[in-house]
This record gives C-alpha cells, structure tokens and sequence, in this order.
C-alpha cells in the first residue's frame, strides 16, 4: 500500500484547529449572500487569489475578515458541521477545536450564538458522524487582560460544553505572561490550559506558557528548538506540541517543508503531533499535512504511526478510550 493511501486510511486525531480557519470561500459566499454582508472580493477565485501571506498578521488580517460574515447560530452550525464532515471523509475520529468567541463578540454577536451553533453541530458530529470531540475556547493576545476576562465570565455558564482555554492570534509583543491572571482564574474553573506559542514568538513565550500559564499543551512550539533546555524540559514532562507543517509553510515559518523540526523534534523525544491550523487557507486538512511531511522527509509507516499514536496520547480523551485506539493504531500499521 501506498504511503498516500496509509495516510488517508489510518484513524486521526485533530488538536489544533481553529473554526474560524475552516472557512472555505464558497462556504463564505454563501453565508455573506444570506446574512446581506459584503465581501472585499468578488468571485471565490480572486479571494482565494488573496490567500498568500508572508508572516501571522498578514494571515490574521484576512481569517477576521472573512469571520465577520457569520451572525446567526445556523452559520455558527453549518461552519462546524462542514468542517466534520470533510474531516470524516478523512478518517479523522476525534477533535480538539478551538473557537475564538472575541472575534464574534466584539462585533456584537453574542457569545451563546456563537457557542450554542458551534456546540450543536459537535453534537450531530458525535451522533451521526461517530467523531469525538473537545471545544477549546481561545482568547485572543492582542487584545488586553479585562477583554479576555471578560469573555471567561461569559463561558461560565457553558462550563460543560467547554473543555480548555487556549491563547491565539498576534504572538509577538503579547506574551503569556499579559493573561497569567486570566489562566489562573480558568484553571481554578477546571478549564485546561493550553497556549500558542514559539511560532514567531521566542523559546522565552514558550517557558512562559510552561510556568506561569501551567498549560497541558503547547501550540506550535517549533522554536523551542532555539534553547536546549526547554527542548530537555518539554521531553522529560512528555509535553505534547501541536505541530501544524502546511500552516508553517504558508506563514514563513519555515522556508520549505523539506526543512521542517517534526524528525528532528522526534529524534529529540518530543511528544509532536501533526494537525491543520487553518485548512481553509494554507492548503490542506489533515491527510494533506501528513502528505505533505511524508513526502518533503521521506516518512516510514511506522513514523506515521508513531506520529498518530502521539495525537491520540496526547488528546483528552480518556485513558481506556486511548488504550483502545493504540492498539487499534498497531493493528493497522501492521495490516497495512
Ligand atoms: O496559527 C495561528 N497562530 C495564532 N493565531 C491563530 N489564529 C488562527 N490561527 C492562528
Ligand atoms: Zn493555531
């Protein structure tokens, strides 16, 4: 069997994935025409034409953009399940996703819009789709500590449909230490904290995800390959980073995938994991990523496997259901 078809066949895990990233243009179109929003660009190809970045912002700049055509709970819902059910075709069975509630509210859309059309279609995942899943709410870092403290008074009374915290959008000049108290307040709510960092930012933001945000995740991660000390720090706590090859690649994270840390990482006892970021606008869900590394480093089956593996220990799921699937991941790399 092909390294193409392996890929394509063996059960996945996602654990980095923004919604809002999963925005496809026609998807977009549609949605403006019935809310009566306009878009900046006229025809799917000329918006996806807009779709080359050289750095985050540029990237940050269009995903708000294209974001601010959804207001009702069903463009909430039919966002979500779009993304469920193009990941089911690929044999993805269980996600961890975060959404960026700021994003919605700061334009007026109220938070249980958001969450209730978001949190339906996860739902309908579960019962029709058989996928799994945790929401993980995001805030964002450029803006300040009482946005961010805000948007946690909301989540409140959510608390069940709502499994983590997470940290996203401009990275550098908005350190982890700016929402400290913020993370101490969602983890004495029982929220689990994981965080963005080491994309741009430096090995210094990811140390500061580490102790002052005790995160159980990073996202992202590559440049703690900068200090040797976090690199021991991040092996021996088995800390799971979620990579994402094809985001990095469209962000000029890396120059070519051919140069991207996930062997070396590997080869260092890093917990990595591969995943999509934003697959609406860097190419790829997560059959391409996993493509996409395989053939840029020459990936093994087993280094597939291994990789997958990772995804799955490293998820939320609970111990039993992980023991289940590693071992359903040995029997596929075995019969295959
Ligand atoms: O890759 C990312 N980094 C930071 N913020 C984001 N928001 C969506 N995607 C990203
Ligand atoms: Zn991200």
């Amino acid at each position: 069997m092909s390294i193409e078809k392996f890929i394509e066949g063996i059960p996945k895990a996602e654990l980095h994935l923004h919604i809002e990233g999963t925005f496809e243009p026609e998807l977009m179109f549609e949605i403006a025409k019935r809310n009566n929003k306009k878009i900046k660009y006229t025809t799917v190809d000329e918006l996806k034409n807009a779709y080359s970045f050289n750095n985050l912002q540029e990237f940050l700049d269009i995903y708000y953009a294209g974001a601010n055509v959804l207001i009702e709970e069903q463009d909430f819902y039919d966002l979500t399940w779009a993304y469920l059910t193009k990941v089911h075709e690929q044999n993805v069975e269980h996600v961890e996703i975060f959404f960026d509630p700021q994003t919605h509210t700061d334009r007026g859309i109220s938070f249980d819009t958001v969450i209730n059309g978001i949190y339906k279609a996860l739902q309908d995942g579960e019962k029709k789709l058989g996928i799994t899943n945790v929401l993980i709410m995001s805030f964002l870092r450029h803006l300040d500590e009482s946005s961010a403290f805000e948007t946690l008074q909301q989540a409140l009374p959510f608390k069940e449909w709502i499994g983590g915290v997470g940290l996203d959008s401009s990275e550098v000049g908005n350190p982890p230490s700016k929402f400290e108290r913020v993370f101490a307040k969602a983890r004495e709510e029982d929220f689990t904290p994981v965080a963005h960092a080491g994309e741009e930012g430096p090995a210094e933001y990811i140390w500061e995800a580490l102790d002052l945000l005790h995160v159980a995740r990073i996202d992202h991660g590559n440049r703690c390959l900068d200090d040797e000390v976090l690199v021991e720090k991040l092996a021996a706590l088995q800390m799971p980073l979620t990579l994402c090859p094809l985001s990095n690649l469209e962000l000029k994270v890396i120059t070519d995938l051919k140069n991207h840390p996930i062997l070396k990482m590997m080869d260092k006892n890093l917990l990595v994991t591969v995943n999509s970021d934003d697959p609406a606008y860097f190419g790829g869900y997560m059959n391409e990523n996993y493509w996409g590394i395989a053939q840029a480093l020459d990936l093994s089956k087993k280094q597939i496997t291994e990789l997958v593996k990772n995804s799955f220990k490293a998820s939320w799921l609970p111990d039993t259901e992980k023991e289940k699937k590693l071992l359903e991941l040995d029997q596929y790399f075995q019969n295959h």
